[in-house]
């Protein structure tokens, strides 16, 4: 298995009209250029719909926003881990703020995951949800206070202590997980700050989904990882 750079910068497409069609792989095409000049790792989370297209298109990781664990069979409307794996997804985002699992389908889709050889970027909504994530062994994590996601009001600047908590917490059960921080990260400053709070990088979505220019964004955003990570 392949094993992710540090540092990243995760891109949550979400479902904007960005998201989707030629707009979604403009912004993967510009997220690989970008990943390629500054040597960060930069991760892509389309919708389903868009996967295999930008799969295709693109060399950087491709996550999927959501995978169910179940094998190939009869299973109207769920989306199998194992048919994520044979269209070349590398991985799943899993429990988002906006797709909440109990603790039960967390660990069921991250252990059909590793069954296939796939990555998993669990997402968690305070320190302690955090840590008991990672005990469970997931490639990433994030931490992402709800009530911050898409306001443009930067956890790393509005809540430190949720991420130096976070940290502290998940260090002292899992010394290997890559830990991101996640929720209203808006500029280079924002992430520059997530960074020196002590995580590895971002989930980030609407600064690039609703940007004028998203190649800007990236850029300016990969260069302040690449600069604050040691
Ligand atoms: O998955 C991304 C997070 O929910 C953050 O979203 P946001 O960057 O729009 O606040």
């Amino acid at each position: 298995m392949k094993h992710l750079k540090v540092p990243v910068l995760a891109i949550n497409f979400k479902a904007y009209p960005t998201s989707f069609g030629v707009k979604a792989l403009e912004i993967a095409k510009a997220a690989e250029k970008v990943a390629q000049e500054y040597g960060v790792e930069v991760i892509v989370i389309p919708p389903a719909t868009e996967l295999r297209k930008i799969v295709e298109s693109v060399s950087i990781p491709v996550y999927a926003q959501h995978a169910d664990p179940y094998e190939y069979g009869a299973y109207t409307g769920w989306l199998p881990v194992v048919a994520l794996k044979d269209i070349g997804v590398r991985g799943i985002l899993v429990n988002h703020s906006e797709h909440r699992l109990r603790l039960d389908e967390i660990v069921a889709i991250v252990e059909a995951a590793k069954k296939y050889g796939l990555e998993t970027l669990v997402c968690a909504d305070t320190p302690i949800a955090a840590a008991a994530i990672a005990a469970i062994k997931p490639v990433a994590l994030a931490v992402e206070p709800p009530e911050l996601i898409g306001t443009g009001i930067a956890v790393s600047k509005a809540k430190p202590e949720v991420i130096t908590n976070t940290v502290q917490r998940v260090r002292e059960v899992n010394k290997e997980v890559i830990i991101l921080t996640g929720a209203g990260i808006s500029t280079a400053e924002d992430v520059e700050a997530a960074i020196r709070l002590g995580t590895a990088g971002v989930l980030v979505a609407s600064a690039i989904m609703k940007a004028q220019n998203p190649e800007k964004v990236i850029k300016d955003m990969a260069a302040v990882a690449k600069a604050a990570y040691k």
